[in-house]
Parts: structure tokens; C-alpha cells; sequence
């Protein structure tokens, strides 16, 4: 069997405790003049002075936008490219959680090719390269720093809209657990919950190789020995250490952990993709105004049963890397084991268990299969086929807590 990989990351990924100082150095290579987005939160800490502080100390120019908001509101970018404009910055310096780094992948797009977000809303539709993007995450989650997509809210859709290009992926990551320290445990939980459902979706992903459903334009995407690498180093790394890094704030080896985790686990689905558990947060989020950690991580364990017969040997490995124990199981039993340990965790961790405690309602299922099952991408990368039934049925095991359902 011929083999087939594609992996796409950042020219540069510095991680660990102070390697934020990396910053000046890593921007003067790309430029001279550097927009930088974050949020009122981190903007207002001593941190976030000194940083700007020793940009300007090598004579890099710099403009703050500090008014990001949670999940990128469309109209947020379209600010902020309107007042960075005249300051004609060469390079976006994200800093913050996951929507500053999707809202400085934005800008950095239409600061480069104009136009509005609608026009490159989907899959490849970014025409060229854009000004250099230096990534810098505060939260261990999303792995945006690495990924080549940028989340926004659109008002006029109801579900949030993605934009995937490899043009997006960042020119430098650089990730520094330090700057996580402040999470509060929700925030850990939730992030670090959509960071290991990034994992366990890639490391199943349907799509690899050479494969039908790859684009007509020849860009490869799909799973493969490199993106399970990455996959299966997220999984040992959160497994061992998302419960820690909640309940033990200041513990600065499970924060690296959780980091490191996050990251890996952005690098395989950066070209792996997600699956079904994303499908559904997006019109279960849209509906109950949760966050997306929250939705994907809810889901998780369901879609977990629903895909374990066409992924038995994946996620028996799944369960190895969580660190299970296979001495005497069959396969078949270190799968359900690694079903039941996800659950467990979450459960630890106070991910809401169902999509009734998220807060969605009895007659809004049907209405939340049907969308979930029209975003083709991440239904057609699921390892076991969907008709509107099966949805349903998923949809329906997920509101009921009934894992045994989702199965069927
Ligand atoms: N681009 C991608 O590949 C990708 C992948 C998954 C999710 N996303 C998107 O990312 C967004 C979620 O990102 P997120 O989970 O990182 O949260 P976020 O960026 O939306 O931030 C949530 C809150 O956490 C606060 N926060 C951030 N860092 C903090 C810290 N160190 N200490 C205390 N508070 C802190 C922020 O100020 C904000 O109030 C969503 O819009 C989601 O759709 C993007
Ligand atoms: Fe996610």
C-alpha cells in the first residue's frame, strides 16, 4: 500500500516556561510594524506591558487592539482592520485565547487581500500568502496557534462560520504555560476538554490518504501517521494531566501538560480535521449560547460509542495512550474502557454530562441533527457514515444521557 502524508504547521513553534521573552527576537525577523490583538483582560496585566515594552525595545512599531471578544464577532474585525490600516502594520501579533488568535488570522487576511470575511467564508478560499501572524495563546485549548482555521460569528448565520486556508497557519507559535496560569478551572476544563476532543476526532478521522473525498485543488487533508503522532501525544498528555492542571491551578508541570497537549492536538487537526462532536456543537452552542469546549466535550463519549464499531482499533489505542491497563482486555473492552475513562474525565472536570443540562431543549433536537448533518466537512470525516436517522438517534442519546443509545 503506497503511503501518504501531509502535515502543515507554523515555520516556528517555541514552547515552554518564558519563552513569551522569545517574542522581539521571533518579530524582528518578520517585521517592523506589528498590529497586536488581545482583549481587555490581558491587556490591563503587567505581563502584557513588558511584552510590548520589549518589542518597542527593538524598535519594532507597535499597535494595540484590545477589544476582542469571545467567539469573533464579524463586525469586531471589520473594526479593527479599519483602524490598523493607516498604521500599515507588516505583521499580527495574536495574543490571548482562541479568539484573539482567530480574530489576528482574520485581520491579518483582510489587511492582505481586503475585501470582506463573507468572501472567503469554507475551504481554501484564501487567494495567497497574508502578513506574517506570530501566535501567542493564553489558554490551552483551541490550538489555533498551530491550526489553519479561523472561527467567527457571523450575525447573520446562526452558526458560527470557519475559515480554513494553510495560508492562515501562523509563521511562529509561541506557547508559554506561564501565561495559563491565571485560567480559572472552568476555563481549563473547557478548553482543555475542546483540546482532547480535537485529538480523539483526528486520531478517528475517516479522511486519509489517498481518498475520494480529497479536494479537487490536490491540497491533501486527512489522517495519517504524522497527524496520529500529534494525536496520540495530546491524548497521553491530557489524559495524564487535565484533571491536575483544573484542580491544581499553580501546578506549572500539568499546565505545561495541558499546553503541550493543546498543541499537539491543534498540529494533528490542523490537516486531520474534526468529526461528528464539532458537527453538533455548532447548532447545539448556537442554540444554548455555551461554549464550544463545552458542546464538543459534551458530545464527546456519545460520538465515541456511535463511531466504536468502525473504530475499534483506534480507540483501543486511545485507551492505551490515556494509560489504561490492556493486560487481559480484548480490543473490544480497552475501546469501551476508553469510552468509559473520557466520560470519567469530563465528568471530573464538570463538563455538562448531556445536551439537556447544556441547556437544549426537547424540540430542538430534530432541528440540531439537520444542521449538524449539513456540515459535510465534519460529517463526511466521521469514521462511520450518518443518514438523518442515525443523527437523530445520536442527537436524541446525547439529550437523554444515554450512552449505551448512541450505539446503536
Ligand atoms: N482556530 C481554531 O483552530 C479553533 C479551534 C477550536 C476553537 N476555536 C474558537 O476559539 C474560541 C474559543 O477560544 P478559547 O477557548 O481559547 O477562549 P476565548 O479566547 O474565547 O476566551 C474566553 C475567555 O477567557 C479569557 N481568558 C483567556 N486567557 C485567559 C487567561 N490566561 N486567564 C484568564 N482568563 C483568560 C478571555 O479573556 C475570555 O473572557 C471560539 O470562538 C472557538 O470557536 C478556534
Ligand atoms: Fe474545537
Amino acid at each position: 500500500m503506497t503511503l501518504f502524508a501531509a502535515i502543515r504547521l507554523p515555520k516556528e513553534v517555541l514552547f515552554g516556561k518564558g519563552q513569551r521573552f522569545a517574542l522581539p527576537s521571533v518579530a524582528k525577523r518578520l517585521g517592523q510594524r506589528a498590529l497586536i490583538c488581545t482583549d481587555e483582560r490581558f491587556a490591563g496585566t503587567s505581563i502584557f506591558a513588558e511584552l510590548v515594552a520589549a518589542l518597542n525595545a527593538v524598535s519594532i512599531e507597535t499597535l494595540v487592539h484590545d477589544r476582542v471578544l469571545p467567539d469573533v464577532p464579524r463586525d469586531t474585525v471589520a473594526l479593527c482592520v479599519e483602524e490598523a490600516r493607516s498604521f500599515a502594520p507588516d505583521m499580527v501579533i495574536g495574543i490571548g485565547g482562541g479568539s484573539c488568535l482567530d480574530m489576528t488570522k482574520c485581520a491579518a487576511l483582510l489587511l492582505s487581500h481586503g475585501g470582506s470575511l463573507a468572501d472567503y467564508y469554507g475551504e481554501f478560499k484564501v487567494p495567497g500568502p497574508t502578513i506574517p501572524i506570530i501566535a501567542v495563546p493564553t489558554t490551552a485549548g483551541t490550538g489555533s496557534e498551530v491550526t489553519p482555521v479561523a472561527v467567527i460569528s457571523d450575525p447573520d448565520r446562526t452558526l458560527k462560520v470557519g475559515i480554513s486556508s494553510p495560508y492562515l497557519i501562523a509563521a511562529a507559535a509561541i506557547c508559554d504555560p506561564d501565561l495559563t496560569m491565571s485560567c480559572p478551572p472552568s476555563l481549563t476544563a473547557v478548553a482543555g476538554a475542546d483540546a482532547l476532543t480535537h485529538a480523539i476526532e483526528a486520531f478517528t478521522a475517516a479522511r486519509r490518504g489517498a481518498d475520494p473525498l480529497l479536494p479537487q485543488n490536490h491540497v491533501f487533508i486527512g489522517k495519517s501517521e504524522l497527524t496520529d503522532y500529534f494525536a496520540l501525544l495530546a491524548i497521553k498528555l491530557l489524559g495524564r494531566s487535565l484533571e491536575t492542571a483544573c484542580k491544581e491551578g499553580s501546578n506549572e508541570d500539568a499546565r505545561a501538560d495541558v499546553m503541550m497537549g493543546a498543541l499537539a492536538a491543534g498540529c494533528a487537526f490542523g490537516t486531520a480535521g474534526t468529526a461528528a462532536a464539532h458537527a453538533i456543537q455548532y447548532p447545539a452552542g448556537a442554540l444554548t449560547h455555551t461554549a464550544h469546549g463545552l458542546g464538543v466535550a459534551t458530545m464527546m463519549p456519545y460520538v465515541m460509542n456511535y463511531n466504536r464499531s468502525a473504530s475499534m482499533t483506534e480507540m483501543a489505542e486511545i485507551g492505551q495512550a490515556l494509560g489504561l491497563d490492556s493486560t487481559g482486555r480484548t480490543k473490544q473492552e480497552m475501546a469501551e474502557a476508553a469510552i468509559e475513562e473520557i466520560r470519567r474525565l469530563f465528568q471530573a472536570i464538570g463538563i455538562t454530562p448531556t445536551l439537556a443540562d447544556l441547556g437544549l431543549t426537547a424540540d430542538k433536537l430534530d432541528w440540531t441533527a439537520e444542521q449538524a448533518l449539513s456540515i459535510d466537512r465534519l460529517i463526511k470525516n466521521n469514521p462511520r457514515p450518518f443518514d438523518i436517522d442515525a443523527m437523530k438517534r445520536l442527537v436524541r442519546a446525547a439529550y437523554d444521557g444515554d450512552l449505551a443509545a448512541a450505539a446503536l
